[in-house]
């Protein structure tokens, strides 16, 4: 692939040297809905013609007072008490959701319930005046109370373009919503997924660099954040080998599934760059320092079985019988009661939450500045110039 893409870039070689990183042109806040959106959506729900169902109802309750009030902070109804304890319980199960998390799900939610909108197992359109991200190359499902969300670039080995990032975190929100018991990640084709697209560091104007990797930097943050704070079981189908990001993110994972052809390998180094996705805290703290250095630090390619035997991987499976045995199992755990799937992910995950939030925030400055290094355009211009590959 190295001889390929110089080959391809040489015309704008010495410009992506020279500026390694995309240009973005989202803002932060166009992710976020507004007051007046919450708003709109509240008087939206009025406008409905049909029952939602008491689950719906119990959702957007939740996520209501989640919004205005934050945390569940009254004492719990007694048990008799059932539909005040069944709304405690769901405004409960969202735990530390942030205020404005809790707002923009809720406008999701009831944008979802309109008779116009597509069903919440599909990416939904984005506003008007927006322009709408290609959805083919993130697939979006839901059934058997899973919702999967699966590259799919096979033929670019599932490298992710700064589109998807975006459609990856607009798929996390609507997923944390639906009617899904827990939500999946897998890959479409021999690999789970290359990481970062290489080509999402040119097309750069040379005027501003530093604007777009801020913007890159920011980029970067919300789609981490998206997985810190998605509040049902996530887990990961890996079916082939994976590559940066998308190794880094398993640590914010719950569970883990491997093929026995996967491998997992966090160039960092060789790129000039350094670790995201809260893997600089996620790694040591999963494999211990040392392991978490060989891969974060010396690049060391893990195969499946030492992935699992490190504790990033919950479990190895021949690629013969991988598809079948993991997707059965998933249906299994899939209809375990919802909310009893949330709090106790809550539990498990609560406490850490603030410190990733940091973690997070810390990686993707640092990274910023790795993107402007002379180091960095180096190992970029080695990395495209070398004939061999990871
Ligand atoms: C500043 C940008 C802002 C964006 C928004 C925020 C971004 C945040 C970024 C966070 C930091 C992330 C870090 C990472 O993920 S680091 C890891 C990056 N990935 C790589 O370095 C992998 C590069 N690819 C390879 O080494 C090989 O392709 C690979 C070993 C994966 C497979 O080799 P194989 O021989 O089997 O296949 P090919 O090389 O022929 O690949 C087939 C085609 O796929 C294209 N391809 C594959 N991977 C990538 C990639 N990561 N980026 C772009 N294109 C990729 C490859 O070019 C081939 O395409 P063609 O058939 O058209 O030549």
């Amino acid at each position: 692939m190295a001889g390929r893409l110089t080959r391809r870039w040489s015309p704008s070689l010495l410009q992506v040297l020279r500026f390694p990183v995309v240009q973005l042109h989202m803002s932060r806040t166009a992710m976020r809905a507004s007051e007046k959106d919450f708003e709109n959506a509240r008087n939206q729900l009025k406008l409905l013609t049909k029952d939602p169902g008491n689950e719906v109802k119990l959702k957007l309750y939740a996520l209501y007072k989640q919004a205005t009030e934050g945390p569940c902070n009254t004492p719990k109804p007694s048990m008799l008490d059932f539909i005040n304890k069944a709304k405690w319980d769901a405004w409960n199960a969202l735990g530390s959701l942030p205020k404005e998390t809790a707002r923009q799900n809720y406008v999701d939610l009831v944008s979802s319930l309109s008779p116009s909108s597509e069903s919440s197992s599909q990416v939904k359109p984005a506003a008007a005046n927006e322009k709408q991200p290609g959805s083919e190359n993130i697939i979006v499902t839901s059934q058997d109370g899973i919702t999967k969300i699966m590259f799919n670039r096979p033929s670019k080995k599932n490298a992710i373009t700064t589109s998807m990032y975006k459609e990856i975190i607009h798929a996390l929100k609507a997923a944390s919503t639906d009617n899904s018991a827990i939500t999946v990640f897998t890959g479409n084709g021999d690999y789970y997924s290359s990481g970062n697209d290489l080509t999402n560091f040119t097309d750069v104007s040379p005027n501003s660099i530093e604007e777009t990797a801020k913007n890159a930097s920011i980029l970067l943050r919300e789609f981490v954040d998206a997985f810190i704070d998605f509040p049902k079981p996530l887990v990961a189908v890996i079916n082939g080998p994976a590559v940066g990001i998308v190794v880094t993110l398993l640590g914010l994972f719950d569970a883990v599934y491997a093929s026995d052809k996967a491998t997992f390998h966090t160039p960092f180094s060789e790129l000039g760059q350094s670790p995201e996705g809260c893997a600089s805290y996620t790694f040591p703290k999963i494999m211990g320092p040392a392991k978490a250095a060989e891969m974060l630090i010396f690049g060391k390619k893990l195969t499946a079985g030492e992935a699992c035997a490190q504790g990033l991987v919950t479990e190895v499976f021949p690629e013969s019988t991988f598809q079948k045995e993991v997707w059965t199992r998933l249906k299994t755990y899939a209809k375990l009661p919802t909310n009893s799937l949330r709090i106790s992910k809550e539990l498990i995950r609560s406490n850490e939450k603030e410190k990733l939030h940091a973690v997070n925030a810390e990686e993707c400055t640092v990274l910023q500045g790795r993107w402007l290094s002379e180091e960095c355009m180096n190992a970029l211009m080695n990395f495209m110039s070398r004939k061999s590959k990871l």
